[in-house]
């Protein structure tokens, strides 16, 4: 016999129609909420109805025993289970029964029981009065001042009472739960609301690699987080004569429009990073009016050894459209606002240590001679102009840009470095095209100004 055979002749299953219900029942509220409703109402009903016929044959029961010379043994066991104290459960089971109801207002479960207490004190005390008497005298052997009647009447009351009360307290804790409930499903969505907020301003802050590392990373772990690389594209793009046109005069609002317009510039900028061509590059800060950006921190390809220099560098080609890219964005906006911005550019590449600064107030910085060397481009460069040094270039030549030797600049703690100026870029077209290609008619981007 198959396991799956054996399984299915020892499993105990309900049968279809009941496990239906306890599913639904399981599911939906008001299914429970119904079918308690059901059971109670069907217990109580009989026992209302067996109650009222009994009831009815009292009279007749009464006036067998009108002598009052009645012996206990005489009265049978039926005519036992009919004395009237016995009515009392009926009425407790109903008030208990009531008080499961949670979903029921405590104001109609008052109603009912007062009204259920009512008509037993009533029953008691008026149709019935002749049968209880009856039953104190046999019971007791003379007439009681304060028979069962008087005395269940006050129970009932006193029980009643308490179901009222216990109902009350049932409705005002289920509502305090409730309240209680909706201010904590409150506070989740709102601390889950601010957590996407901060998850999204760690992003912004951060390279997504490094805000993973810090989302995920242990409560009052402030550890230094760094990494070494060894192929990044490092770009500094300044706009020189933005500090001529920063002025804090009242006519532009103490340097406020000026800030507004570099904003707006900035802004422009980081839009094109989310550029799918793009990908690569991080915006690492803004320094004043220049411009900061890396590629290849988050290419995981360019590491691995022995492969190939264009696989190697695609990130810096694309650091480089990045950097003809934010050229042509300032052109367009200094057509919009009649200005005459340029940007100087300087671009390297080589290892570098990235990490960041400060465990509460983190900021994604990198440092090594491959960025100071990036920024000396950016500062002995033209306006209008990227400038690289040899490495840079020849590696920017396999991706087919133009290069414009400039000579020996010096640059600070590094000497006479050669450098280049960034002229162009082959157009891509057909091979033939490629070998008639000549520097004069490369188109205007980058071109030496
Ligand atoms: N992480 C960085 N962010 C911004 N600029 C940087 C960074 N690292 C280096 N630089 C800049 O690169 C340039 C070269 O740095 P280097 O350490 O070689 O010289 P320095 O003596 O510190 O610079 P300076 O003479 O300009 O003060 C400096 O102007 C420096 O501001």
């Amino acid at each position: 016999m198959s396991s799956n055979k054996y399984k299915k002749s020892y499993t105990l299953s309900l049968p279809k129609f009941e496990s239906v219900f306890f599913r639904a029942a399981e599911l939906r509220p008001w299914v429970r909420i119904l079918s308690l409703f059901a059971l109670v109402t069907v217990w109580i009903g009989l026992q209302t109805l067996k109650t009222i016929r009994r009831a009815l044959s009292w009279p007749e029961f009464y006036q067998n025993y009108s002598e009052l010379s009645l012996q206990a043994e005489e009265i049978t066991i039926d005519q036992r289970d009919g004395f009237p104290q016995y009515l009392i459960y009926y009425c407790v089971t109903m008030y208990l029964g009531l008080t499961t109801f949670t979903h029921i207002s405590h104001l109609i479960k008052l109603v009912i029981t007062v009204t259920i207490t009512t008509i037993w004190c009533i029953l008691s005390n008026v149709p019935m009065r002749a049968v209880f008497e009856w039953y104190d005298f046999w019971a007791y052997g003379s007439r009681q001042p304060i028979g069962h009647r008087v005395y269940l009447s006050v129970v009932m009351i006193t029980i009643s009472a308490a179901a009222i009360t216990v109902n009350r307290q049932l409705e005002l804790t289920s509502r305090r739960l409730f309240i209680w409930k909706k201010a904590v499903e409150e506070q989740k969505e709102k601390v889950a609301d601010m957590r996407r907020k901060n998850e999204a301003l760690v992003y912004n802050i951060l390279p997504p690699h490094v805000a993973k590392h810090f989302l995920g990373r242990r409560k009052n772990d402030e550890e230094l987080y760094s990494k070494s690389y060894n192929a990044v594209g490092v770009l500094f793009a300044a706009m020189p004569n933005f500090s001529d046109f920063y002025t804090e005069e009242s006519v532009n609002n103490q340097g406020l429009e000026c800030l507004r317009f570099l904003n707006e510039v900035i802004s422009d900028y980081d839009a094109l990073l989310e550029q799918q061509r793009f990908k690569d590059i991080i915006k690492i800060k803004t320094i004043g009016s220049t411009y900061m950006a890396a590629s290849g921190l988050n290419n995981e390809e360019s590491t691995k050894p022995n492969i190939p220099v264009k696989e190697k560098w695609r990130h810096l080609a694309d650091l480089t459209e990045f950097a003809l890219t934010l050229k042509e964005t300032l052109n367009n906006i200094n057509r919009e606002s009649f200005n005459n911005f340029v940007l100087r550019m300087g671009i390297n590449q080589g290892p570098i240590t990235a990490g960041v600064i400060g465990a509460r107030k983190p900021h994604y910085d990198m440092w090594g001679n491959t960025v100071n060397v990036a920024s000396r481009m950016e500062s002995t460069g033209k306006a209008g102009c990227i400038q690289v040094v040899e490495a840079t270039a020849n590696i920017l030549r396999e991706f087919g840009y133009l290069l414009d030797q400039r000579g020996l600049v010096t640059v600070k703690g590094k000497g006479k470095l050669m450098t280049y100026y960034l002229v162009g870029k082959k157009p891509e077209k057909s091979s033939l095209e490629d070998e008639n290609f000549l520097p004069g008619i490369v188109p205007d981007i980058g071109s030496v100004q």
